[in-house]
């Protein structure tokens, strides 16, 4: 029996399941066995707004426990990583990506178009904020943060003190408790975060083998959909917490004409979005092209939306934006 390949993962039950089921997929395809190393980080430390915590507080801890070799590989959610790649470090597999849209959970059942207004919605991310006020449903959108359980608490506990709260299904969906979603937000009202939904599995890039090994948890659509959202983001010089949304899908597109063989061409279908956090400006727009294409696509889809004005909704330009506005309160 080999030595077992040491995983690190943050404590939170969320990241357990997650980091739990990435070591049994690969002790199922590899026969490696696999432990898994809890790691401290400093977003687990803190209860601050995310956004204020800066980037990569979820993720620093793990990565230095790579780089120095404690551990030998990690499972990060996708979305929480820095658009900065980490020196001497690789993304060796994406596995395949969960639903990526947003849940709400609402009191009584409700839907989002049942909610009334003056509905108080509770939601961390400013992406998720920006994109309630943009609805224009007269929503009091209350900032809350905190694992999954005590968000849920907020709506369906005994001290519930909200009408609903909105949190990503990918989560509730690794902890078993998509029960409670009360409707899965389209996309074309709540667009995800870049990469919501999908894992990164990291490890050094000079272990070599390790990467070979890593590369058979790997799904190319989900990997191609991250690819092309995580351009889209980085173009914009925006990070996780950050107002911009992103969603990739990945789809046969039409067999490309005289090729005997009937090729069949995977496309990707991108859409992005960069909303001011009182909704007031909302951009939006969408790209296809091909799956090898993806980084292109994210780059340009990017580039038209600064050409609209996105500098000046993120605060780039000099003028207010999320960095230098005060938020956290109840709007
Ligand atoms: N920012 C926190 C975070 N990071 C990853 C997930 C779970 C969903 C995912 O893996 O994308 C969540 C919770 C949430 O957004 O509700």
């Amino acid at each position: 029996m080999s030595t077992p390949l040491r995983l690190g993962t943050r404590g939170s039950k969320l990241a357990m399941a997650q980091s739990g089921h990435v070591a049994e997929a690969l002790t199922a395809a590899t026969g490696r066995p696999v432990e898994l190393v809890e790691v401290v980080t400093a977003g687990d430390r803190s209860s601050a707004p995310v956004h204020r915590l800066g980037v990569g507080v979820f993720v620093s801890a793990l990565r230095d426990a790579l780089t120095a070799g404690t551990i030998d590989f990690a499972v990060h959610s996708y979305k929480d990583l820095p658009t900065a790649a980490a020196a001497g470090l690789h993304v060796a597999a994406v596995p395949t990506r969960q639903d990526p849209r947003d849940a709400l959970v609402a009191r009584d059942g409700r839907t989002l178009t049942e909610l009334p207004s003056g509905a108080t919605v509770g939601t961390g991310a400013l992406r998720r904020i920006a994109q309630l006020h943009a609805l224009g449903m007269q929503l009091e959108v209350t900032p809350i943060r905190g694992n999954v359980d005590s968000r849920l608490a907020r709506v369906l506990g005994p001290e519930a003190d909200l009408d609903a709260v909105v949190l990503a299904r990918a989560g509730l969906a690794r902890l078993g408790r998509t029960d409670v979603i009360t409707e899965t937000l389209d996309p074309m009202l709540m667009l995800p975060a870049p990469a919501q939904g999908a894992l990164a599995v990291e490890c050094r890039a000079d272990d070599t083998d390790l990467v070979e090994l890593l590369a058979v948890l790997d799904h190319a659509p989900s990997h191609a959909a991250v690819v092309a959202e995580r351009a889209l983001l980085a173009t914009l010089e925006a990070g996780c917490s950050a107002p911009v949304a992103a969603y990739a899908v990945v789809a046969e597109g039409e067999p490309t004409g005289s090729g005997a063989e009937g090729d069949v061409v995977q496309e990707i279908y991108l859409r992005g979005a960069v909303i001011s956090p009182d909704g007031t400006r909302d951009l939006r727009l969408s790209r296809t092209g091909t799956l090898a294409d993806a980084a292109e696509i994210g780059k340009a889809l990017a580039a038209e939306l600064l050409d609209l004005g996105a500098d000046s909704i993120l605060g780039h330009d000099g003028h207010a934006g999320p960095g230098t506005q005060q938020f956290g309160s109840t709007e």
